[in-house]
């Protein structure tokens, strides 16, 4: 029999990551002069660090900052991030020195509660036998809270020496900080007896697996509650724009261009007509002329022109050799017939034409070889025919990610099926799907799992087997059969890089990475309540979908004027409303949708936004009618991102549009 622990703790190999914060402290990084080597060199190291006994940080980067050598500043960010953020380990790098701008020791000094100077001889030891120079850092490392801040040098590389003479030390530390040390043990013990882990290629016989210790299973979240602002820079951080690919022009609506793409052709490709009229000289002035001819738009001028004379021709048309102007049929009146008495022989020219007037010069609208669309463009209904009118049949875009949907649980049945006791109706999957596809991705059903282990993994592994993306649903909170996080880091070795994100709904909402047969799988686990699982859908989902095809743009928010109280939750609460906007007032008024809890799906009907209401504090403990709120819009985004694009393609260097931004906190 193969165990899967329900039971976690920091330092077992699967631990629930430690979260860092990184902050670099600089006057000329922060001002954007110097070169930040550090900070980067920093966030390889807490992800990796690698020691005699192996790689033992296999860290989470929850926040990284660059400040200047300003105290203020320092300690404001160091408060913040331990108090707020609640990471595990802040560690700073530069202004230790002896210079007079160096202040990191004195700013850390102030917010630790407790000193803890061994880390800071632990470090000055292992960098004295490489330099002398190490006397000259003043680094501090102590506690605040449950924060372990941790002061390095400015330089890459005594930073690398500093963190890998210590490294081996901060799980514990951390344990100890979070009062883990008893679990830590006997779990220890747990895991050398039970726990042996498998790799994803050699997944264990799936019907011997089974969830151990239903009774001893942990009685808290072991993951880090993140905020919203940190469990998207994850993603962020992590979803990377994959390979791109040559496709028909005919496929390429919706996708986003990966090269900047130029014309064919000159549009117009030869001198056209503007009006339905008469080809002229202009320099023959008003008066009559003979008509020796008619063009229309698709033939090609036979006739040339000549003094005197006049061509009929048509919007479009080519206008024949000789031609400076086109008169329009308004401008003239009939003289004479020709013996057909069909066509004009002779007109008269009303109104003097003037040089040019009427014709469009080759290439006038778009000139063979010029720029057309930049690349990161999304390509919709008007760039589809821009591409066609200049030629292309073919366009390098971004890779649309593969993505599939799972939902999970024993009480699930399907749409249309009688009705069973206990059971309820699965409507997470249709919307996660729907949604997906109004979004311009094509996700496969991967069905339901029961809450059994076998089925769970052999699901996932059917996932994984045809889609880099799965979006899950239920099965991630603390129940006896919420299994999917142990089977993701136990069996698939998959790593968590959040497990709980603050926020109403959505708390339990996970967020994996593992490797499958080489590639990389992105695992989204979407709390199993029916809002839940659509609010999360609309924040991370599309979010990281986004992301990984180029096809990313911030979420659209507005002030909105509440049309009622709302009694704040402690964590910031996404509320379905609908907004409406008057023809008289330039904020919205914001509805909203009734009962907010999270089983009522019915609270997302209709709704075209998302109230961002703060979390309570004692001093708010609620927001009345008629008070300001930030509102997301729903289902705008794929209309405004032009919008949005404009400026930058104008400043032109929207070439980092789609691409991934840090966000700093
Ligand atoms: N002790 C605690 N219990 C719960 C916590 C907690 O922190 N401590 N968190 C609560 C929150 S918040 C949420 S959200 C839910 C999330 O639960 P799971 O993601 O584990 O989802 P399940 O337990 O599988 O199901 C929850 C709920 O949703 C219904 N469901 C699930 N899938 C579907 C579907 N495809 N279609 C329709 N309805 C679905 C399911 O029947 C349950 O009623 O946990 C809280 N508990
Ligand atoms: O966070 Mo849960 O999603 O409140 O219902
Ligand atoms: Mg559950």
């Amino acid at each position: 029999m193969f165990n899967i622990c329900l039971k976690r703790d920091r330092t077992a190999a699967d631990m629930a990551p430690i979260t860092f914060g990184i902050l670099t402290i600089s006057d000329s990084c922060a001002a954007g002069s110097g070169d930040n080597k550090s900070g980067p060199e920093l966030e390889k190291l807490v992800t990796d660090v690698q020691t005699e006994t192996g790689k033992i940080l296999k860290g989470q980067i929850a926040c990284i900052n660059v400040v200047p050598d300003e105290e203020f500043q320092i300690i404001e960010t160091l408060a913040r991030w331990s108090d707020v953020i609640k990471v595990n380990v802040i560690l700073t790098t530069g202004g230790t020195g002896f210079a007079p701008r160096d202040v990191t020791p004195e700013a850390t000094k102030s917010v630790i509660q407790k000193e803890a100077p061994a880390i800071s001889l632990a470090m000055f030891m292992a960098s004295s036998k490489i330099t002398p120079m190490a006397m000259l850092s003043r680094a501090v490392c102590g506690i605040r809270g449950k924060t372990l801040i941790i002061n390095l040098p400015g330089s890459p590389k005594a930073v690398k020496e500093c963190l890998e003479a210590i490294a081996k030390v901060i799980p514990h530390a951390v344990d100890l900080i979070l009062e883990n040390k008893a679990k830590v043990t006997k779990t220890h013990e747990k895991v050398q007896g039970t726990c042996t882990h498998h790799s994803s290629s050699a997944i264990p016989d799936v019907s011997q697996i089974r969830l151990s210790d239903i009774a001893g299973r942990l009685r808290e979240s072991p993951y880090p509650m993140l905020s919203m602002d940190v469990a998207d820079e994850i993603i962020n951080k992590i979803a990377k724009i994959g390979e791109d690919e040559i496709i028909n022009v005919w496929d390429a609506y919706g996708r986003v261009l990966t090269t900047d793409t130029y014309s064919y052709c000159n549009l117009p490709p030869f001198r056209a007509s503007i009006k339905d009229g008469y080809a002229v000289i202009a320099s023959d002035g008003k008066g009559r002329r003979r008509v020796l001819s008619g063009v229309q738009a698709g033939q090609t001028p036979t006739t040339q022109l000549v003094p005197g004379a006049c061509i009929r021709v048509n919007t479009g048309a080519p206008v024949p050799e000789g031609t400076t102007a086109v008169v329009q049929v308004e401008d003239t009146i009939l003289i004479e017939r020709r013996e057909d008495g069909e066509e004009e022989k002779e007109i008269e020219i009303l109104v003097e034409p003037q040089y040019g007037q009427d014709i469009r010069p080759i290439g006038s609208d778009i000139r063979k070889g010029s720029l057309i669309l930049k690349a990161y463009t999304r390509i919709g209904a008007v760039e589809m025919g821009i591409l066609a009118a200049c030629g292309c049949t073919k366009v390098r875009v971004t890779k649309l990610p593969s993505v599939g949907v799972l939902s999970t649980g024993n009480e699930l049945q399907q749409a249309g099926e009688p009705a069973k006791p206990g059971h309820v109706y699965d409507s997470n999957k249709i919307t996660l799907m729907m949604l997906l596809k109004e979004n311009g991705y094509d996700p496969k059903d991967i069905g339901i799992a029961t809450d059994d282990e076998g089925v769970m993994i052999n699901a996932i592994k059917e996932a994984f087997e045809n889609v880099d993306v799965l979006v899950t649903s239920g099965s991630v909170s603390m129940g006896d059969r919420d299994m999917l996080k142990p089977i993701l880091e136990q069996i698939f070795k998959a790593k968590i890089h959040f497990g709980r994100v603050n926020m109403k709904p959505g708390k339990p909402t996970t967020f994996a990475t593992c490797e499958y047969r080489g590639k990389t799988k992105y695992i989204l686990c979407l709390p199993g309540n029916p809002v839940s699982a659509t609010v999360t859908a609309y924040l991370f989902a599309l979010p990281l979908l986004g992301r990984l095809s180029g096809n990313y743009t911030k979420p659209v928010v507005v002030t909105a004027k509440l049309t009622s109280s709302y009694n704040l939750d402690p964590r910031p609460e996404y509320a379905r409303a609908i907004l409406e906007w008057s023809a008289n007032d330039p904020i919205p008024v914001a509805y909203s949708t009734g009962n907010q809890i999270s089983s009522k799906l019915l609270s997302c009907k209709s709704a075209n936004a998302l109230l961002i209401l703060p979390g309570r504090t004692a001093e708010r403990p609620e927001l009345k009618e008629g008070d300001l709120i930030q509102a997301m819009l729903l289902g705008f985004n794929q209309n405004i991102r032009y919008i949005l694009r404009l400026p930058r393609y104008f400043e032109g260097n929207e070439t980092q549009y789609g691409g991934q931004i840090i966000v700093k906190t």
